[in-house]
């Protein structure tokens, strides 16, 4: 083991205590929108407030960006051809309107005239058209459906996996969401305009997606909801304004027709009616949207949070507070609602007015010529119906107008998913954004690094002869102004210009007062924060005809036990079921490569890409790509090893391991000390809530068999044994010595000591003390007076 001595305490110079700064919140959802935090009156609650809503015009090209993805993805032609038929559908369809319109003209002129061969003919005539018409209308109401469900399946799919890319999910998570304390909050406006301003405002806040810190609220309702939505409103609108179109055009030549002053007049009517509505309930309409979708997003999560929690609530006795919470939220999308309805029949009123005027035009516009012998009676019936069709197909905004305000929302909303994602890619620190949208926290965080002699990225690469740890001159700051509770927080020096070696057969403990930094040590390390500077070096390949293989594998502070049976515990995150629909291939790289667009996306996203295949194929074709994995240690830039790290395991691509037979996973579970837990829940198929029927004692030996499984180069242990009494601790710690050449833990316990060769210790403002174990317990035995 080697250290730098600069990471010694007599260093005056590292002397220094904990740097602060203040940062102001960003926004790292790349909507360009300025945050600016205010308090309400009356709630006393923070909200987050940015620049007005936007208008329903600019909605339109990020519209386009999202609907070009399916359109323009490798299920392009599938896209094309849909909405080719559903066009030509709406088209034939206008077509059989028009004719419709005649035979009703014939109908009632054979009516007036009283003649009944007539009559029976417009009858006849009807009932072909009718015949013919009927089916092709529910076919296209068919081929409406599938082209709603293939759109949304990819767009689905497209989304889920560039939120897994890049471990999305966790940068956008880590820069906060909408559950911040100022998301629920409600202003309590005295009109009608300022609520409506209050609307627009409130809006603001969700159409940035940004609360307080520059996260977006609720991504899992973005993926699942709104994508839908979405689906479903731009289908049905398109395919409205197609049909308005078509119906315009035919029945603009019918009704010029009868009267070209009609058609003048309905042109000036519709035109002045679109301007008045848009004005007066678009905005209005639209940030209303926003807010419901968020608000009811907050509460269906609030409540998911007290099912994921319910005995630790129930432990606390604190379903008094939870229950006030959810009621609070329900309370904000009550508001919502209420604001809605109201707003809702100020629009219903206006277009009834605006079309029982259109009833009346038309006849009083034709009767005179009927009057004087100039038209037949029939002829007003067709205008009426001509014109009411024109008016509908010009007043599309203002019949629509509630569609189309939640489809501007549900856009506003992917769109801000999407750069998020992006965002992840080009600073997956968990910071606010890219270097360059980051604005006063990137200041401040450059400030912070110039102090400890930095740039302001921690770079990580794999050495393939290298079967330790190096750290290079590491310095490690927190991300500032960004996740749950952190908004506008100060950043926090961790580390700085750390340096040490760990060879095989080394192994380190990391001891230190809570919250100096030992876990965010480790998230530097595993690429999680690079909010920092100096250079992580980690193996890059496994060692050779080793059992399952992996370089690196992180066992965090908290087990995760993933949906599933009890098989797929002990392997995560190494098997991938066979067939499983989220590991499709999705090879086109619309999604992915307007993510990866941003600095080394691309590079990240085509590994993602490139791995999937193998995911899918599961642990039938695993074997094989344990021979491909063998070139994977790359001398430079990120691991792809790593770049997939989630959960309890950080490891090469899944597919690169060799699948454990049920044998070989009882042995394990005997060496974890569970040996009759197959037996206990009912057999390795048995699927069950397991963080709730496992103690988080059994969670954590779990986790440790997955690491035992692993087999990895270097380990990282974060606390992973802290809820197992002592002698197991031992055990467990004995295996690992034996198995693992080299490993890092994060430990409180004394006792971990003589399970390591090296301590770590935090020192705090940043300073950090090697020791050997022996040294370290001299040290300490001196401080105590146990030692002279
Ligand atoms: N996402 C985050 N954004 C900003 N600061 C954070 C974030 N996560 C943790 N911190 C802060 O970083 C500091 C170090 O946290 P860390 O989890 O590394 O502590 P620790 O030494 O492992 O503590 P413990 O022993 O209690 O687990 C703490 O002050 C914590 O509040």
């Amino acid at each position: 083991m080697a250290v730098d001595s600069s990471n010694t305490p007599k260093s005056s110079t590292t002397q220094h205590t904990e740097l602060q700064v203040e940062l102001v919140a960003s926004d790292g959802s790349g909507s360009g929108s300025s945050d600016s935090v205010k308090r309400m009156g009356g709630s006393g609650a923070v909200v987050s407030h940015s620049s007005p809503s936007t208008p329903l015009s600019s909605v339109l090209p990020k519209w386009w960006r999202l609907a070009k993805i399916w359109f323009t993805g490798e299920e392009r032609w599938a896209a094309r051809g849909y909405a080719a038929a559903v066009i030509s559908l709406a088209l034939v369809t206008t077509l059989f309107s028009v004719h419709i319109s005649y035979a009703q003209r014939d109908f009632s002129t054979a009516l007036s005239e009283k003649d009944v061969g007539g009559f029976y003919a417009a009858v006849r005539k009807f009932v072909v058209i009718i015949v013919i018409a009927a089916p092709l209308f529910s076919f296209n109401a068919w081929v409406e459906e599938r082209l709603v469900l293939a759109w949304r399946a990819y767009l689905t799919r497209r989304l889920t996996r560039a939120y897994f890319a890049n471990r999305a999910f966790y940068h956008i998570q880590q820069r906060g969401d909408s559950m911040a304390a100022g998301a629920i909050s409600h202003p309590t406006p005295t009109t009608a305009l300022s609520e409506a301003s209050a609307a627009v405002t409130m809006a603001a806040t969700s159409a940035s997606g940004s609360v307080g810190g520059g996260g977006i609220d609720n991504p899992d309702q973005r993926l699942c909801d709104d994508v839908g939505s979405f689906v479903r409103s731009s289908v049905s609108l398109s395919l409205t304004v197609c049909r308005k179109i078509f119906s315009c055009v035919a029945f603009a030549g019918v009704l010029w027709g009868v009267s070209g002053s009609l058609v003048l007049f309905m042109f000036i009517y519709a035109a002045v009616g679109t301007f008045v509505t848009t004005a007066m309930f678009g905005r209005v309409l639209t940030s209303l949207f926003y807010r419901q979708l968020a608000r009811e997003a907050d509460l269906r999560f609030s409540l998911v949070r007290v099912r994921e929690n319910a005995e630790s609530i129930a432990f606390y006795g604190g379903e008094g507070g939870e229950r006030v919470r959810v009621l609070s939220r329900l309370d904000a999308v009550l508001a919502v609602a209420a604001d809605r309805i109201r707003w809702s029949a100020l629009y219903d009123l206006w277009t009834s007015v605006y079309s029982y005027a259109t009833i009346l035009v038309p006849s009083l516009l034709t009767a005179p010529r009927y009057f004087a012998g100039e038209i037949e009676f029939g002829v007003i019936s067709q205008a009426s119906f001509a014109f009411s069709r024109i008016d509908a197909a010009l007043s599309i905004i203002i019949n629509n107008l509630a569609q189309i305000s939640g489809l501007a929302a549900e856009t506003e909303r992917l769109d801000t998913l999407i750069a998020a994602m992006k965002a992840s890619v080009a600073a997956p620190e968990g910071d606010a954004g890219g270097k360059d949208s980051r604005g006063s926290a990137a200041a401040a965080a450059s400030l912070l690094l110039s102090s400890a002699g930095g740039s302001d990225v921690i770079r990580r690469r794999t050495d393939p002869d290298l079967r330790g740890l190096e750290l290079q001159h590491l310095s490690v700051i927190t991300p500032s102004g960004s996740g749950r509770g952190f908004a506008g927080a100060a950043a926090k020096l961790l580390a700085t210009d750390l340096s040490l070696v760990l060879e095989p057969g080394q192994s380190l403990l990391v001891v230190g007062p809570s919250g100096c930094g030992k876990s965010s040590l480790l998230r530097a390390i595993a690429g999680l924060w690079t909010a920092g500077s100096g250079t992580v070096v980690l193996p890059g390949s496994a060692p050779p005809a080793s059992r399952g293989s992996v370089p690196v594998f992180f066992l965090p502070q908290k087990p995760f036990m993933p949906l599933g049976d009890l098989r797929t515990q002990l392997t995560f995150p190494g098997a991938v079921p066979a067939g499983a629909s989220g590991a499709q291939g999705d090879r086109d790289p619309a999604v992915s490569t307007a993510i990866a667009s941003a600095r080394g996306g691309q590079r990240l996203l085509t590994e993602l890409l490139e791995r999937t295949p193998l995911l899918a194929e599961g642990r039938a074709h695993s074997a094989q790509g344990v021979a491909g994995s063998g070139g994977n240690g790359s001398s430079g830039g990120v691991a792809p090893t790593l770049a997939s790290a989630t959960g309890d395991g950080c490891t090469t691509g899944s597919a690169g391991r060799l699948p454990l037979s049920d044998e070989e996973l009882l042995a394990l579970l005997d060496d974890v000390s569970l040996p009759d837990l197959v037996q206990r829940v009912g057999g390795m198929d048995v699927e069950l809530d397991w963080s709730s029927v496992l103690s988080v004692g059994e969670q954590q030996r779990v986790a440790v068999l997955r690491l035992l499984a692993a087999g990895p180069t270097l380990a990282f242990l974060d606390e992973a044994t802290s809820a197992l009494d002592g002698p197991t601790e031992g055990r467990l710690y004995g295996l690992i010595r034996k198995r693992i050449g080299c490993y890092v833990s994060v430990g409180h316990r004394m006792q971990l000591l003589q399970h390591h060769t090296h301590v770590l210790e935090c020192l705090g403002g940043g300073v950090w003390r090697l020791d050997s174990s022996a040294q370290y317990q001299h040290r300490m035995a001196v401080a105590t007076g146990l030692h002279p």
